[in-house]
């Protein structure tokens, strides 16, 4: 087993658990999307990961064997609450973050150099933390992160607050660190952002793990969709194909004109019978495969992949799901 594991591990504040059972796996390489409501455990979570809190039971190992000193400080840290000095300027803050690693003045300021470029903050190297954009105020946390070469990172809330073309930036910033082989667990409540980055997901609810594992196996449950438009209203197609056996229709709330019908086992064509219903009703107009977004799979609805009038926005947060309070 390479990487972080963690099994079993809980924990509580006072009488209330806020972390019951949770195992995690983040492997070497992989990019793990950490989601779940507001008070759902993930902080808590990481602080157990990097041993800012000792759990009541369970057990973190590293590369197979329990985490010791050594280990957690080849961990890059982003914390919620950011951790810069707002009145020192960049390079020096990196520099002063380095020589905390135990690098000696020379390699910290190497360093610094190293990551002030590949994080594009060549610009703002003399700038003061507070006088830069959110955007690049992240860019200076993870570059604090990376000072000791990390093999994992754990970003809490790494997008937060951050504008869409800040959003490509640190996406591409930590694919790059994953491609390297580092590990990476980021939080996160933009679900579409997490699908898109992230190679497994663990969802949180409440402190308990409810489902983990690679998007495309938490969208696959074992039924095909598609999503069929009408240039009017499809309440008879609808009727007969429901007739058939392991066939599943649903209409979108506001919309008679569009039908989305599912049907028992993955990867599956358009069945004859759906095809020769839809002429037969006439008036079609499109049909698209449909896939459950991770914000749908929580909200137990679906969403078609070429609709994007449909999409949840990039900001829907499972807070707005109801999902985990
Ligand atoms: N030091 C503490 N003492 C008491 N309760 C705590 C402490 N730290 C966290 N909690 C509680 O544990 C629960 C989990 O909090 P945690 O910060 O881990 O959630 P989270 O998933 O990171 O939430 P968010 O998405 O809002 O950051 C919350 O109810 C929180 O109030």
């Amino acid at each position: 087993m390479n990487g972080l594991q963690l099994t079993g591990i809980s924990r509580s504040f006072g009488d209330r658990r806020v972390l019951h059972d949770v195992d995690l796996t983040v492997h070497r390489g992989e990019i793990v999307g950490f989601i779940g409501g507001n008070g759902a455990g993930k902080t808590t979570t990481m602080r157990v990961i990097l041993g800012l809190l000792t759990p009541d039971r369970g057990e973190v190992t590293w590369e197979g064997l329990p985490i010791r000193a050594q280990d957690r400080r080849r961990i890059g840290y982003m914390p919620e609450e950011r951790g810069l000095y707002p009145q020192m300027p960049v390079r020096d803050q990196i520099i002063h973050f380095a020589l905390l690693e135990g690098h000696h003045t020379e390699a910290a300021r190497e360093v610094a150099d190293k990551l002030i470029v590949s994080l594009g903050l060549q610009a703002r190297e003399q700038a003061l933390v507070q006088d830069l954009s959110l955007g690049n105020q992240q860019r200076v946390q993870l570059a604090v992160a990376l000072v000791g070469n990390p093999a994992l990172l754990v970003l809490d809330e790494p997008f937060s607050g951050l504008d869409p073309i800040a959003v490509e930036t640190m996406s591409r910033l930590i694919r790059e660190q994953a491609d390297r082989g580092v590990g990476v667990l980021f939080s996160s409540h933009q679900l579409e952002l997490v699908e898109r980055l992230c190679d497994k997901v663990c969802v949180l609810d409440r402190g308990r793990v409810t489902a983990s594992g690679s998007v495309v196996e938490l969208q696959d449950d074992g039924k095909s969709r598609w999503r069929l438009g009408f240039s009017r209203t499809a309440d008879s197609f609808a009727a007969e194909v429901s007739m058939a056996r392991g066939v599943n229709v649903e209409f979108s709330a506001s919309d008679r004109t569009t039908v989305l019908v599912s049907v028992d086992g993955s990867g599956r064509d358009v069945p004859g019978e759906i095809l020769a219903a839809a002429q037969r009703h006439g008036g079609l107009k499109s049909i698209a495969s449909a896939q459950r977004s991770l914000a749908d799979l929580l909200a137990g609805k679906f969403i078609s992949s070429s609709d994007p009038g449909t999409s949840p926005g990039a900001e829907r947060s499972l807070d707005k799901v109801g999902v985990s309070q």
